[in-house]
């Protein structure tokens, strides 16, 4: 790591921001960073360095067109100027393109390239493109790193939520580099160890949203069959029975009956995969044995399960509160009061009920409380913000008064 710290910019971006670096970023703002390619990632990536105290040197096919999208304080130049210039190159052209590289190669030898590529599709190639890189540039020292960011992300700035970066190299001095510039440009890096780990850092952006497929499936099965049960329970029944029409319960009786059921269930399994994992470990008698593939993939989308939870409660909740505003509600509790009058009762104050819906409701409340503040607690800030106890005390003691 020594080698790097000539990096040593501030830990903090926003200091750098002041023109002509005016406290104590000379270091950083004197080392170029080259960026071949002229496109969406290169201008946000070039933001964020100069933001940092990075100087940058973009080459581009055309630097004149290109030099009008970029800050005056970025030189826009040719590849081989670029290259000559700067020891640390991203990459920031698609894959199909690194081949026109190739006359750069007597530029590039010993200089470190960062892939930051990305692929449209999983294993789209036999080789992942870092590793093609390096096969074009054998003397060059190939990183891969920063694909699962996006231009947009890069822009947003240091406080944006997406700061992992996944980053490996077969060459552990260029690792270090790079890992120590994301870490300088506010990333959170995370070594992934040599070059064969890129195909699974390229396939990471197009994997993001396995671990919800499941879940979702799930809950809307669960809302499919438990609306449906509802529906022929509570309209279709009533009408085969007694030709009564309740037909209007469909957009908001029925659909408010079927959320907490869902949301009560998807709960139930969060906490249900932990007692089997538990089971499973007292049946053998140890917890140095793997759980089968099943429980693993369960277990692990328990979030998921759990914040799908959370939105059917809440959905669930602002239903209930508006049931009181409907037309049909207004209707029948006009006749029922016509009925009473009707039927000389003066008072139809029932204790037991009132006290059962009064009960009803405040266990609602404080039920989606507890959801809310474990929903909260999920979301990756609040949760580094925890230590592991406190973490571990809100999911499992408070769950359990739920
Ligand atoms: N956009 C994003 O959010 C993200 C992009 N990436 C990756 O970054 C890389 C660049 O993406 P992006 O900036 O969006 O792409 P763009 O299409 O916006 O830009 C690509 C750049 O490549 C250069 N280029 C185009 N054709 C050729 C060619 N035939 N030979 C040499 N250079 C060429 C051009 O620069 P010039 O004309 O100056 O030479 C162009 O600006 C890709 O590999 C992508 O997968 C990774 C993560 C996120
Ligand atoms: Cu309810």
């Amino acid at each position: 790591m020594e080698s790097i710290s000539m990096m040593g910019s501030p830990k903090n971006c926003n200091e750098t921001f002041l023109p002509n670096g005016v406290n104590g970023i000379k270091d950083a703002s004197k080392i170029p960073v080259g960026i071949i390619g002229s496109g969406d990632f290169a201008k946000s990536l070039t933001i964020r360095l100069i933001r940092c105290g990075y100087h940058v040197v973009i080459g581009s096919r055309n630097p004149k067109f290109a030099a009008e999208f970029f800050p005056h304080v970025v030189d826009v130049t040719h590849h081989e100027d670029a290259v000559a210039k700067t020891n640390i190159i991203f990459v920031a052209i698609h894959r199909e393109h690194y081949a026109s590289l190739w006359d750069l190669k007597h530029l590039l030898v010993g200089k470190i390239l960062v892939d930051v590529s990305n692929n449209t599709r999983v294993d789209q190639y036999p080789e992942s493109n870092a590793e093609y890189l390096a096969s074009l540039f054998p003397d060059s020292s190939i990183v891969k790193g920063f694909n699962v960011v996006s231009a947009w992300a890069l822009q947003l700035g240091p406080k944006d939520a997406s700061r992992q970066v996944y980053i490996c190299s077969s060459n552990v001095q260029a690792r270090q580099q790079i890992i120590e510039l994301a870490r300088q440009l506010n990333f959170i890096p995370i070594d992934l160890g040599a070059l064969s780990a890129s195909r699974e850092i390229e396939n990471l952006p197009l994997r993001l949203f396995t671990l919800w497929k499941g879940p979702v499936v799930l809950a809307v099965s669960l809302a499919t069959f438990f609306f449906i049960y509802s529906f022929i329970r509570d309209v279709i029944h009533p009408y085969v029975r007694n030709q009564q029409s309740d037909f209007y319960k469909i957009p908001i009786e029925i659909v408010n009956k079927t959320l907490p059921v869902v949301a009560i269930t998807l709960l139930s399994l969060v906490y249900l995969s932990g007692l089997l994992a538990a089971a499973y470990q007292l049946y053998y008698g140890t917890k140095y044995r793997r759980f089968p593939p099943w429980l693993e993939s369960w277990l692990q989308c328990r979030k998921q399960l759990g914040l799908l939870s959370f939105f059917f409660a809440t959905v669930h909740v602002a239903y209930s509160l508006c049931l009181p505003m409907r037309r049909s509600e207004r209707y029948l509790f006009l006749n029922m009061a016509y009925q009473q009058v009707h039927a000389n009762v003066e008072n139809s104050w029932n204790e037991e009920e009132v006290w059962r819906i009064e009960m009803y409701i405040s266990f609602g409340i404080m039920s989606l409380g507890l959801l809310s503040l474990l929903a909260v607690t999920s979301i990756p800030s609040v949760n580094s913000a925890l230590n592991w106890r406190e973490f571990s005390f809100i999911q499992r003691c408070i769950c359990r008064e739920t």
